[in-house]
């Protein structure tokens, strides 16, 4: 996994373009019961009571510290500036369902920064962050049903609306009907525009053919490198073989070789692939054509220079990683052949 989520690491802060969110600290409490044991900001918080008691926040905070050790939940501060001095503006939290592949995601934001977009870009950058880093599928979450605000909040950031339900509310001592709302890697920002190389487009589809080279890199052990998807790419947080875009004129070897030394600082010669297989597989936004080669030798050592998560895994390992649906195919004949 990444440092990110090593607790002995602590918590790397997310930057948004004007926030940071980062760990709570126990000197947080006052500005935290400050902001949230206010009634129009408690009344739409399903697990805050009203009044909030002043002791609550310092327990709250403690206790995020012990979740965030122990890989169960993510509660963070959001924190901006006023001059030179950091103020709390609001918290969000993503929490993993115990043994489960989805997480809940929380946020709420003081009465005095509303109606800046504060919510979208805390929340947003939270969702991304999760579907990227843990190892989840999809990412759920609620709001009151009149609560407008926050349901446009939820849209915006990617998640669909999947129903409507009743959730207890501490605050309101009871039931209140909510939209529920769901969020996976494809709700993600689509891919860019794809510079592909001469990018042709398959007539029986209309879409055009992406093709992209990727490599299985094969350690003494028999070990296969996979690398994870950073967030802000598309299908973020997947596992998939190194490799990229072939530029324009590019073959896919030279392609291989340039992806190859940018994102794991390793230099390949083209004796040392060899060609092992192909993926053919109809994305929503294009199709993707993907040689997969093979490789044992290469000079320098692997480092994910792009900050992704790597990982060595033996080849009656590899199903247990979530790869984009065009590699199953590959993996299967990746195992039967290694
Ligand atoms: N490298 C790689 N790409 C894969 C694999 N499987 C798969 O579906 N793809 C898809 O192929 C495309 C590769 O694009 P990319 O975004 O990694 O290409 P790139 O490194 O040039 O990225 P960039 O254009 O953001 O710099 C993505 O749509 C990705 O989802 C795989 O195993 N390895």
């Amino acid at each position: 996994m990444t440092d990110a989520l090593s607790p002995a690491a602590g918590f790397a802060p997310l930057r948004t373009e004007r926030f940071t969110l980062r760990a709570l600290r126990a000197e947080d409490a006052p500005a935290l019961h400050r902001l949230v044991n206010d009634w129009e900001v408690a009344k739409m918080l399903a697990r805050v009571p009203f009044p909030y008691p002043r002791g609550l926040a310092e327990e709250w905070i403690a206790s995020t510290a012990v979740q965030m050790e122990e890989g169960s939940a993510w509660h963070l501060a959001i924190t901006g500036h006023e001059g030179d001095r950091e103020v709390l503006v609001g918290c969000v939290g993503i929490t993993r369902e115990p043994n489960g592949t989805r997480a809940e995601l929380g946020y709420w934001v003081g009465r005095r920064f509303w109606g800046h977009g504060a919510a979208s870009e805390a929340a947003g950058r939270m969702l991304r962050w999760a579907l990227a880093n843990l190892p989840i599928e999809r990412v759920v979450a609620s709001a009151l049903a009149d609560n407008t605000r926050s349901n446009a909040v939820l849209r915006r950031i990617g998640f669909r609306e999947t129903g409507t339900g009743m959730q207890d509310f501490v605050s309101r001592g009871g039931a209140m009907p909510v939209r529920l709302f769901e969020a996976g890697r494809e709700d993600m920002d689509a891919p860019a525009a794809l510079p592909a190389a001469a990018a042709p487009e398959a007539a029986a589809t209309g879409k055009r053919i992406l093709l992209v080279a990727a490599c299985a890199l094969i350690d003494a052990d028999g070990r296969v490198l996979l690398a994870r998807r950073p967030e802000g790419k598309p299908l973020a947080g997947l596992w998939e073989f190194p490799g990229g875009k072939m530029h324009a004129e590019e073959t896919p070897e030279a392609a291989l070789i340039r992806e190859l030394h940018e994102e794991l600082g390793i230099d390949v010669t083209e004796a040392c692939l060899a060609p092992f297989a192909f993926a053919s597989h109809g994305y929503e936004a294009f199709h993707l054509l993907m040689p997969l080669y093979l490789c044992r030798r290469w000079r320098g050592t692997v480092t994910g220079r792009e900050g992704q998560a790597l990982a060595w895994v033996r080849p009656e390992k590899l199903a247990s990683y979530p790869m984009p649906p065009a590699d199953v195919p590959l993996v299967a004949l990746l195992r039967d052949f290694l």
